[in-house]
Order: C-alpha cells, then sequence, then structure tokens
C-alpha cells in the first residue's frame, strides 16, 4: 500500500481522467427474506433484508457515474442458504436479479458456498448466474456447458485490450456443490476427513490449518492447468489480468478459516505469471487487502450481508495503463493499485 502523502497524490473522486474501462466489485450480498440475526460466532450481525437495499444502493450509483461501469463482478453468495430452508431460493434470486439488472450491464458471477446451498450445479449452469454465456469478447473454459459431474465453472474474457478478467472455481474441489457419487466429492471428503476431524466438518476447533472447514474448497490439478495455459497465453500477449474466486488465496488477505484448501499451490500459480496484477475475492465479510512479494495485489471485499444498513460496501475499478483505481464506498476503503513493475 502506498504511504498517505504518495496516496494524496491520487485522489480518488469524480474528476479523475478517462479510464480504459471501469468495473464494479460486490461480494456477499446473502439476501433472504428473514429477519437480522448473528453469525455462527455470535460476534457479528446479518442484515439479511437490508442487504437487498444495499445492491439497490449500489445500481443507482453505478448508473449515476461519470463512467458507468462496463461489467459488475459479483464475487459469489448472492443469496443466503437460509432460502433453501424456507423453501424461497426461486423467489429470492428472482428478486435480486431484478435489483441488479436494472443496470442494464453484463453481471459476471462467481460461485460461492451460499450457490450451493440453494442450487445443485446443473441449475446454475442453466441459470442466469452462469455468466460464461455472456456475448462479447468472451473466451469459454474447455469445461463450459460440459455436464459431466467433475465440470468446473471458470471462463475470461477480455473487457479491453491488452487486459483480461478471469473467473476461478474455488469449489470445483469441495464436498459442497458436487455430486456424492462423483470423483471429486469422494476425494474431497477424504481431505476433509484427512484435515478435519471434528464430526461437524463446518467446525475449526482444535485445527492447525483451519481453511479444511466443509464451507470451504479447493482448485483441482485440471483447473490449475488451465488457468496455467491461459495465464501462460496473457504472458505472451503482454495482457495485465484480474483474477476472481470467492476464496481468498493470500493469507494475509483474509482470515485464514477462509482461505482456499490448496491456496499454496493456486497463489504459486498466480505469482509465477508476470501478467497477474491483481486477485479479488469474497467471502471473509470483514475483507482485507495484501500485496504480495510479486507485486500482485489481494482485495477481499466486504460482503453486503454484514454491512450496518447506514454503511455500504462495495467499489467500482477504474482501469488505467500502469494503475488500477478502487473507489470504495461505505467499508470499502479508497486505493489506488500500481501493476506489478509499473512503476
Ligand atoms: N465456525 C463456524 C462457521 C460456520 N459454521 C457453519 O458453516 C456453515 C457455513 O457458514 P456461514 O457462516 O453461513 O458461511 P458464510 O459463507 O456466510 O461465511 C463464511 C465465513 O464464516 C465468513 O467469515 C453454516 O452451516 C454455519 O453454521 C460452523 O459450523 N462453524
Amino acid at each position: 500500500m502506498l504511504p498517505e502523502a504518495e496516496m494524496l497524490k491520487y485522489p480518488v473522486n469524480e474528476e479523475m481522467e478517462e479510464p480504459f474501462f471501469t468495473f464494479g466489485v460486490i461480494a456477499d450480498i446473502q439476501y433472504a427474506d428473514i429477519d437480522n440475526g448473528y453469525n455462527y460466532t455470535k460476534t457479528r450481525m446479518r442484515y439479511y433484508r437490508n442487504s437487498l437495499s444495499l445492491l439497490q444502493g449500489a445500481i443507482q450509483e453505478w448508473a449515476s457515474e461519470r463512467f458507468v461501469p462496463q461489467f459488475i463482478l459479483q464475487l459469489g453468495d448472492l443469496i443466503d442458504g437460509y432460502n433453501f430452508t424456507y423453501k424461497s431460493s426461486e423467489l429470492s434470486l428472482k428478486k435480486v436479479f431484478t435489483e441488479i439488472y436494472k443496470l442494464e450491464t453484463p453481471v459476471h458471477h462467481i460461485w460461492g458456498n451460499h450457490e450451493f446451498y440453494n442450487f445443485s450445479r446443473k441449475q446454475l449452469m442453466e441459470s442466469r448466474l452462469n455468466s460464461s454465456r455472456l456475448q462479447g469478447t468472451l473466451t469459454m473454459s474447455p469445461e463450459d456447458g460440459g455436464d459431466s459431474l467433475d465440470s468446473f465453472y471458470s471462463y475470461h474474457f477480455s473487457p479491453s485490450p491488452k487486459f483480461r478478467l478471469l473467473l476461478i472455481d474455488s469449489y470445483d474441489f469441495s464436498v459442497i456443490g458436487r455430486d456424492p457419487s462423483s470423483d471429486k466429492h469422494i476425494k474431497s471428503l477424504k481431505l476433509l476427513k484427512q484435515k478435519n476431524p471434528n464430526e461437524d466438518k463446518n467446525s475449526p476447533k482444535d485445527l492447525s490449518e483451519t481453511r479444511f472447514v466443509q464451507f470451504n474448497g479447493g482448485i483441482s490439478a485440471a483447473q490449475l492447468n488451465w488457468i496455467n495455459d491461459v495465464l501462460e497465453t496473457s504472458d505472451k500477449n503482454n495482457e495485465k489480468v484480474m483474477v476472481a474466486g470467492h476464496l481468498p488465496v493470500h493469507p494475509d488477505s483474509t482470515d485464514p478459516i477462509c482461505l482456499t484448501w490448496n491456496y499454496p499451490e493456486v497463489l504459486a500459480t498466480l505469482q509465477s505469471h508476470p501478467c497477474v496484477v491483481a486477485y479479488f475475492a469474497g467471502h471473509d465479510h470483514d475483507g482485507g487487502y495484501f500485496q504480495d512479494q510479486s507485486g500482485v495485489h489481494h482485495l477481499t471485499f466486504n460482503g453486503i450481508i454484514e454491512t450496518p444498513p447506514e454503511s455500504q460496501a462495495f467499489g467500482t475499478i477504474y482501469i488505467y495503463e500502469d494503475k488500477m483505481v478502487l473507489r470504495g464506498r461505505g467499508l470499502i476503503p479508497d486505493r489506488t493499485l500500481f501493476y506489478r513493475n509499473s512503476k
């Protein structure tokens, strides 16, 4: 992060110079038409109903920006798992879609654990939450449309020459969202049992590696190879790549309980490609930020669900030749983020 004196040279406001493009970022809306309640550890309030109002506020602000975002990056957990309990998954999703699509701009959806509490992968692939089919400059992943039990949901696209967004599937290797008969479910359960002896696999009690809980997941070797190939091509083409997944991949950007199971491998892959400039995640509702030793910026966005009604938690990213500027709202601070090797 830049020292305060340096930051003053880059004020973040409506007067900023024209960027190549901008996009909106929002995480963990977790809407449900139920009363407020505490999180599992009883430390934070969750505002299930009000999350829809905060989404409405974000949409209105994005619509009135001088540079209207070219797309929105929705970092996962759009509706809460309680909807499944109350049989309101479809209705809640419809309500959230009504708000989010008022902007008439493409929305790129990441899938988080709450997507899998509400829907099967097949249902997600057939819904508007599958944004890999958006028209434009999209390049689909080889797994696109695949109906294999082990298919993953990852894709990339270029919003502007020399820039690329790569959306990855943090629950590729997981026990949630995977059919119990699938190879990935069987292997994930075996790993979870090895790493987490607690009867309740959502509990991190007494674990040395607290990330090995059921509400997390990891990236398979097949997906990691595919990510590697995409990034190799971007390196060759001198692109700047922003990667996004539901689960954080750097221990200093989050509470370690929220990390991707095999984050060391994923991190090493991202750091080994000079094209990678940033990694966006949600899941940890407290948010976080860290620039790693390779210069990759790790941005974990605060969750809307735990944001008090009088505040906000979303941002707009302005893309320039040498930097990205995050214009944050509410709990999200402004940041000027120079690309690695650009200073
Ligand atoms: N220490 C914990 C935390 C959670 N659980 C149970 O796991 C399930 C998922 O938890 P939930 O808090 O709903 O998941 P979120 O994605 O909203 O948040 C993830 C991190 O907690 C954010 O910091 C649910 O069934 C919980 O009851 C648990 O058993 N033990």
